[in-house]
């Protein structure tokens, strides 16, 4: 599916993965979160094999995939705050103005209130590495210029954003990496945090 895909972030970097439909951006992402293991090539953390130890690296991950994977019978906060280690839940709601949702539960919430909580849910990972399948799937005009926010915020601090999308990304200074969706036989790579 996917043949000699190379690429490695440094502290403070974005990066963009755009093409067609079916060129393989999901299904890279996945194997940049130690979801899926690439036929060939590696994945490496810091110089270290990542499926060696997958646990550890998913400590530095936050990966979005396309599917909110939200508890529905669960409000906003119940959500939240099993993601919170403890933390504050104020940053995380008050980056995409969810205070007022906090009690409602999530089956009740719009699509794209939902993405709005599985990206509050990003932030309160605190992981150095997002992985944002499409992060403005569904968002109104304000809720992408919240998302650019976030965005600028994390890179502020050190952290590192590998993101897909079909649309533009309020996102500054990106590099960009564009599959062709040429079918190929196996994937070989190299991911390295310099
Ligand atoms: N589990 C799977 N088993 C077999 N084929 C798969 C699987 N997952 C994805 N594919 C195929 O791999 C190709 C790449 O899919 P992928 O979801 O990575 O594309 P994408 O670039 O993210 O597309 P889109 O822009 O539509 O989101 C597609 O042809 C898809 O049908």
């Amino acid at each position: 599916m996917l043949d000699q895909v190379s690429l490695s972030l440094s502290a403070g970097e974005a990066m963009l993965l755009t093409g067609p439909n079916g060129a393989g951006k999901s299904t890279l992402m996945r194997v940049l979160a130690g979801l899926r293991k690439p036929d060939s090539g590696q994945l490496l953390w810091q110089g270290g094999n990542v499926f060696a130890d997958r646990m550890s690296y998913s400590q530095n991950i936050a990966y979005l995939g396309h599917q909110d994977a939200l508890k529905p019978g669960l409000t906003l906060a119940e959500n939240l705050s099993v993601f919170s280690h403890g933390a504050s839940l104020d940053e995380a709601f008050d980056s995409f103005d969810l205070r007022y949702l906090a009690d409602t539960p999530v089956r009740l919430l719009s699509a794209g209130q939902k993405r709005r909580a599985a990206l509050a849910r990003v932030i309160l990972a605190q992981a150095p590495l997002w992985l944002l399948d499409e992060p403005s799937l569904g968002l109104d005009a304000h809720s992408v210029t919240r998302l650019g926010e976030a965005l600028r915020r994390h890179r502020q601090t050190g952290g590192m954003i590998i993101a897909t999308t079909h649309v533009p990304l309020p996102l500054d200074d990106v590099r960009h990496l564009t599959l062709s969706g040429v079918p190929v036989d196996d994937w070989t790579g190299e991911f390295v945090d310099a």
